[in-house]
């Protein structure tokens, strides 16, 4: 391998996948990523794992019902459900704050087996910030995220990498500039698994396939479209090790996944947003891993196509949740403000 220089620029350095076998990536890499120490391998911390509790299929997954309260009668809404043995990640009470810049005050909300989560919301409110707490990326000041059910203590650690996958896919694509698509989308492989070469390779072939992408392994990251790019890290994000006896379930956070895309380009990465959730199986014809998946945007096409819940984030908090077909007709005046692009209402600028 080339050495690799790293093109996140918005959302920071790590592509979120967890390394343990090491590759040649040059010297670069080292000003981007971050190594543990430990037991004499040297882990590069780009993803994020946690504790394995159980296994859950989607049947288990339980209908929402919504009740409305609030200050104004419909702010926000209660979500009530049979029980909360399908919950994979809790948001308790979290709340972040930049010097002065009190971002997060007391972020609320869980995300079940097999649900696609929209986070929405004004510009500057914390949405990737959230993300990246999800992420482990960021630790939250105060209050805690539960990953199926265990406290995470502070930033992701190797001591909680087991049972559940969460992946980052960053608004920008974050590829190493350096290295070709296949071996960014192999990185993980290369880096941390058992398959050889030929494997990864034939892998990754298969998995560029699976987001429509076909004959692009050698290309650099900038021979690709934007749209492009974003489908070689959403393959990046899905590959995994097919040599192990069983694949985690994976949780998949997108940043803005169609920012910058033509209407059909976004259509066309909205509906690979489902396929590999919906799919139920891996390029290998394992049975499926995106467990569920939580998209930031602010595009009304990727809210409607792409997701069924979405949670409304406005000044540190989750002020509005619902079913997507509620949001356009909600008569919440944030909601409805948001929605219109109207400059009057409690959304100030
Ligand atoms: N590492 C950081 N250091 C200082 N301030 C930060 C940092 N990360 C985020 N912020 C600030 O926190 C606020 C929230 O940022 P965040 O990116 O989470 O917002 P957002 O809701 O995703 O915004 P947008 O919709 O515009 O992408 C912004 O004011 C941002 O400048």
């Amino acid at each position: 391998m080339t050495s690799a220089t790293f093109s996140s620029s918005l959302l920071g350095p790590f592509p979120v996948v967890t390394s343990t076998r090491h590759c040649d990536l040059g010297k670069e890499r080292n000003k981007f990523c971050c190594f543990n120490e430990k037991k004499g391998q040297r882990n590069v911390i780009c993803a994020c794992m946690a504790p394995p509790t159980r296994n859950l299929g989607r049947d288990e997954f339980h209908g929402t019902k919504f009740t409305e309260s609030s200050k104004y009668g419909n702010f926000s809404k209660e979500v009530k459900h049979e029980n909360d043995s399908d919950v994979l990640i809790e948001c308790r009470n979290v709340y972040k704050s930049f010097g002065e810049k009190h971002i997060l005050r007391g972020v609320s909300f869980k995300i079940r087996h097999g649900e696609a989560v929209g986070i929405i919301g004004p510009s500057g409110t914390g949405k990737s910030t959230i993300l990246k707490i999800i992420a482990g990326l960021l630790a939250p000041d105060k209050g805690e995220v539960y990953i199926r059910g265990k406290k995470r203590m502070g930033l992701i650690g190797d001591d909680e990498i087991s049972g559940l996958r969460i992946g980052l896919v960053f608004q920008s694509a974050a590829l190493f500039d350096s290295l070709t698509v296949r071996e960014n989308v192999g990185f993980l492989l290369y880096e941390n698994s058992c398959m050889s070469d030929e494997q990864i390779s034939q892998l990754v072939t298969e998995t560029l396939a699976a987001v429509g992408l076909k004959g692009v392994e050698e290309r650099l990251p900038s021979e690709l479209s934007g749209g492009m790019k974003k489908r070689v890290a959403l393959a990046r994000s899905i590959i995994c090790d097919i040599s192990k006896e069983s694949i985690e379930p994976e949780v998949l956070l997108y940043d803005e996944p169609t920012a910058g895309l033509d209407p059909i380009a976004s259509t066309v990465v909205e509906d690979l947003i489902r396929s590999v959730h919906t799919k139920g199986e891996d390029a290998s014809g394992k049975q499926g891993k995106i467990a569920s998946y939580v998209v930031v945007t602010h595009q009304h096409s990727t809210i409607l196509r792409a997701v069924d819940r979405l949670l409304f984030l406005h000044e540190g908090k989750v002020v509005w949740q619902g079913m997507t077909e509620e949001f356009t007709t909600s008569t919440n005046p944030i909601v409805r403000q948001f929605a219109s692009g109207n400059l009057d209402g409690p959304i100030r600028y």
